[in-house]
């Protein structure tokens, strides 16, 4: 399939994809963070990417939510789903959920959602997912003491684009490799050609060089997983703690990386991805680090000691050596030479002695570090620079070979790593997915829905009564579904039951919940379709083509608006087949009369059609007097009034007119006054 084949993905957007690894793998992985990779694409835009995959796989073209009412349901939906993610990657991914037309769709969410479900969002899990991230890319590393050579302009231009760590140099002959191994300590000669070459410094003819990037620049590897290492830290955690809650994350119990193993790798890196942990390093690093202040303490000490010394000790100068003292400018030090060679001689050792200790020399250093400190006397006592020199180049050089055999080393390790904790993370990050839809479920006592097929001819979501299980269009059945969408507390919204086939008008009392009604049908059939679980002990929607939701308007319309709101309705009633239809009190449109002649024609028009309307009305018994057919009226009925309040049922009573609010006033006026007034108002009604 071609990248421009999934909708909303232009040449610009296909051209960027293509900078990912396996673009369409990752586009057709739903995997947001990974889209996202691909420069210029917002996690967003990645989220309508990949809804645009799942289109495409499911040749699901369709637009369920085909109006603006329509559309801010779902944004609900969504909303109340992403308040329970923990992680932005979730948030995002679950953007990927849109209400769809495709049975295969529909289908495919929902059993990753049944699944989902099953989840405990134990609240340790969710803690540590607090330090999950999709995992980054750090920036390039340079590493400035090895290179890459090579005579073929091809090899050295495939050399710069597969490791942008290492300098490229060209090389035509040894000498220019000897050259190069001056400047490096280490030269990686990448053509077969120069194999056996013999020359001075660390060189090595590694053709496989590009091929084997762990070996060739492990600083790649470690500063990755340094950089990585809070996220990878957390994932891990996740990994544990969902483990210990009896739910792993990975349904075949074990994560997609060896954790201990992972753990251990982490703890020998530092974030800079440096080696940390290794004592023979440590040791070395010290010993460069601390060689000078260490041998200028050396001179002290012995230094002290010949001062001891020299102080305890009568010197008997014979006369000649005070003549050649005086006559022939001569020093000290031959006197102190004879006279206190035994002194001399402790006092050096003891600088040596404190040398070694204090840079905590291996034997075979110590023999160097013996010569920092000579036999030629002198007081107070000097070290020999070029001595030191040369020991500080030896442990230098050593510190940096041990440090680059344990990067090569950790590097090898972390190898084996790299893809498994790719999906380590992608699998944490994906639980929180499942988590959230846990959440949701639990905290709105959600069901799974059936969605049934429009075509199913007496599956009807309502049956029960003739006239509806004769319709080709199940319509919705809801049970115990309680609307979150509500402005009061979750725990104290009623339970509403409400089924629908075919078109009907919803009639009832002022604030009874009508629109509370359509607002929860909608939710629900938003929620089927997208695969996820409703709020509702129990619910079967069909698979509706289009949500055609129009919210109460805020007032009457001018002329043009009026318009225009007639001529959206000709067109959804025209080829109305499988829309669900929620209409709000469109006699707020215009005048009451004109209004229910054009809510009868369209009921009517949509009666003839396989199509489910809920049209709110208070103007029901107009609209039925103005149809040419019997309209079906379901009512919200108050039953009665309790000290000037309305106390409502709030689940729809099918086929039945409800009492208005100012009906149920009069009627309770005729019952408490003693006069016809009332009593005759009563019987208009
Ligand atoms: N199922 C319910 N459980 C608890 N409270 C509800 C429920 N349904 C509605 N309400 C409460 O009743 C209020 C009014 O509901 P709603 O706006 O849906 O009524 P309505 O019948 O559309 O009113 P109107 O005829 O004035 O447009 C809501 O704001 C909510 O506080």
């Amino acid at each position: 399939m071609e990248l421009e084949a999934i909708p909303g993905v232009g040449a610009k957007t296909a051209a960027a994809l293509r900078e990912l690894d396996d673009p369409l793998a990752t586009v057709e992985s739903g995997d947001v963070a990974a889209i996202a990779r691909a420069p210029g694409v917002n996690e967003a835009r990645a989220a309508r990417i990949a809804r645009g995959a799942i289109r495409r796989r499911h040749d699901d073209a369709g637009r369920v939510l085909a109006t603006d009412r329509a559309r801010e349901v779902y944004r609900s939906a969504i909303d109340l789903l992403r308040e329970r993610t923990v992680t932005d990657y979730a948030a995002k991914r679950l953007e990927t959920f849109y209400p769809s037309a495709s049975a295969s769709r529909i289908d495919e969410a929902q059993s990753f959602v049944a699944a989902a479900m099953e989840r405990d969002p134990d609240p340790t899990v969710r803690e540590a997912l607090a330090g999950v991230e999709p995992l980054a890319d750090p920036p390039t590393v340079r590493v400035r003491d090895r290179c890459l050579a090579s005579g073929d302009a091809e090899t050295l231009a495939r050399a710069e684009a597969a490791v942008p760590e290492l300098s490229v140099e060209t090389v035509e002959d040894a000498r220019d490799i000897t050259e190069l191994a001056r400047s490096y300590a280490t030269v990686i000669v990448l053509d077969e050609a120069f194999a056996g070459l013999d020359v001075e410094g660390d060189v090595h003819v590694r053709p496989d060089a590009l091929e084997t990037p762990a070996e060739t620049v492990p600083e790649r590897l470690l500063a990755f997983f340094a950089a990585n290492r809070d996220r990878l830290e957390a994932a891990a955690t996740v990994h544990e703690a969902a483990a210990a809650t009896g739910t792993p994350v990975s349904p075949d119990g074990d994560p997609a990386a060896d954790i201990d193993r992972l753990r251990d790798a982490l703890s020998r890196l530092d974030d800079d991805g440096t080696i940390v942990g290794d004592a023979e390093l440590e040791r070395l690093t010290a010993a460069v680090d601390d060689l000078d202040a260490a041998v200028s303490t050396a001179e002290s000490v012995a230094d002290d000691r010949l001062r001891e010394a020299i102080r305890e000790r009568d010197v008997t100068i014979e006369g000649t050596d005070f003549l050649s003292l005086v006559e022939q400018g001569a020093r000290v030090d031959s006197l102190l030479d004879r006279e206190l060679a035994d002194e001399y001689d402790a006092a050096m050792a003891r600088a040596r002695e404190h040398l070694a200790d204090a840079l905590r020399l291996e034997p075979e250093e110590a023999e160097l570090a013996d010569r920092v400190f000579g036999d030629d006397p002198s007081f107070p006592v000097d070290h020999d620079e070029t001595a030191v020199s040369r020991l500080r180049t030896e442990l230098a050089a050593a510190r940096d070979r041990r440090a680059a055999r344990l990067k090569a080393e950790l590097a090898s390790d972390l190898g084996d790593l790299r893809e498994p904790v790719e999906a380590l993370v992608r699998d944490a990050l994906e639980l929180d997915v499942e988590l959230a839809i846990a959440a949701f479920t639990r905290d709105f006592d959600c069901v799974m829905p059936a969605v049934v097929d429009p075509g199913e001819s007496g599956e009807s979501a309502v049956g029960g009564d003739g006239s509806a299980a004769d319709r080709d269009s199940p319509g919705f059945r809801i049970e115990g579904g309680r609307s979150p969408l509500l402005d009061v507390d979750f725990a104290d919204v009623e339970a509403i039951d409400y089924a629908v086939s075919g078109a009907t008008l919803l009639s009832g009392v002022n604030s009874g919940g009508k629109t509370s009604t359509l607002d929860l049908v909608a939710l629900v059939v938003v929620l089927a379709q997208m695969g996820m679980p409703v709020p509702a002990e129990s619910a079967t929607v069909e698979r509706f083509e289009e949500i055609h939701y129009y919210a109460k308007s805020q007032g009457t319309l001018d002329a043009g608006a009026f318009e225009a709101t007639l001529r959206d309705f000709g067109d959804l009633v025209e080829g109305a087949d499988g829309r669900l239809v929620l209409v709000d009190e469109l006699e707020s449109i215009t005048e009451p009369g004109a209004s229910a002649k054009i809510i009868a024609g369209i009921l009517e028009a949509l009666d003839g059609q396989n199509a489910t309307a809920v049209f709110v009305s208070h103007l029901a018994r107009e609209i039925r007097a103005a149809a040419d057919f019997d309209v079906a009226v379901d009512g919200i009925e108050a039953e009665g009034l309790v000290d000037g309040e309305l106390r409502v049922n709030r689940s729809p009573r099918k086929g039945h007119l409800a009492r208005s609010t100012p009906e149920l006033i009069v009627e309770k006026l005729a019952g408490d006054r003693d006069t016809d007034f009332y009593a005759e108002l009563l019987e208009k009604f």
